[in-house]
């Protein structure tokens, strides 16, 4: 059985991305067991953020890894905070930090004017230098305040037209059907063979 690294620190997308991994018969690791690689997110995209991130893993760690670079993109705040999306209040925002500034900036918008997409890049890197990179995104509406406890980041402040619910009024089971990163997964499965 092969080994994959997830990699990212962030425990919300490890879970998610590990619920929808369940059924592929491999050992998932997370950064968490290599707490020497330290990742600098220098890229000036979605995608070479991702790729930044799964490049360093698998040269570290000498297994395949799989990196997620995801991130909000508002209208209304001409595509802000894009890949600034985990430090848009500052280096060591908290997501209330995030949610806060964000709902802040948009205090003048009126809901149907408040259209936002979820961006996700997910790459996949070999230690033999091989990689993969594939897209997903998720469409919504930022809401006027937090509703809903689950998940994590913006997920209580973003709203899904056709749920009629925000991401954290829904279990991780229903998210992970829709969300900008399950798409991006499942166009990465065909690529998970070589593990
Ligand atoms: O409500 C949300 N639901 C989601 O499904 C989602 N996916 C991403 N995000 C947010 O976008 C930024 C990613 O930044 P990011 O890709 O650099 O990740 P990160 O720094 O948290 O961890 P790492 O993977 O880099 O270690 C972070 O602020 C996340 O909270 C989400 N928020
Ligand atoms: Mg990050």
């Amino acid at each position: 059985m092969g080994t994959l690294v997830i990699a990212t620190k962030n425990k919300g997308k490890y879970l998610e991305l590990k619920k929808m991994l369940g059924d592929i018969s491999f050992t998932l690791l997370s950064l968490e067991a290599f707490p020497h690689i330290e990742i600098r997110e220098t890229g000036a995209s979605f995608d070479e953020n991702a790729l930044i991130k799964a490049r360093v893993t698998a040269k570290e760690t000498g297994l395949p890894a799989l990196a997620d670079d995801s991130g909000l993109e508002v209208d209304a705040l001409k595509g802000e905070p894009g890949i600034f999306t985990a430090r848009y209040a500052g280096e060591h925002a908290t997501d209330e930090d995030n949610i806060k500034k964000l709902l802040e900036r948009l205090k003048n918008v009126p809901f149907d004017k408040r259209q936002a997409r979820f961006m996700c890049s997910l790459a996949l890197a070999f230690p033999d230098g091989k990689i993969f990179l594939e897209h997903g995104i998720l469409e919504g509406f930022i809401t006027l305040k937090p509703c809903g406890i689950e998940g994590f980041g913006y997920d209580p402040v973003f709203f899904v037209p056709d749920l009629g619910r925000t991401l954290s009024e829904i279990s991780v089971d229903e998210k992970n059907r829709i969300s900008h990163r399950a798409k991006a997964l499942e166009k990465m499965k065909k690529h998970l063979y070589m593990l």
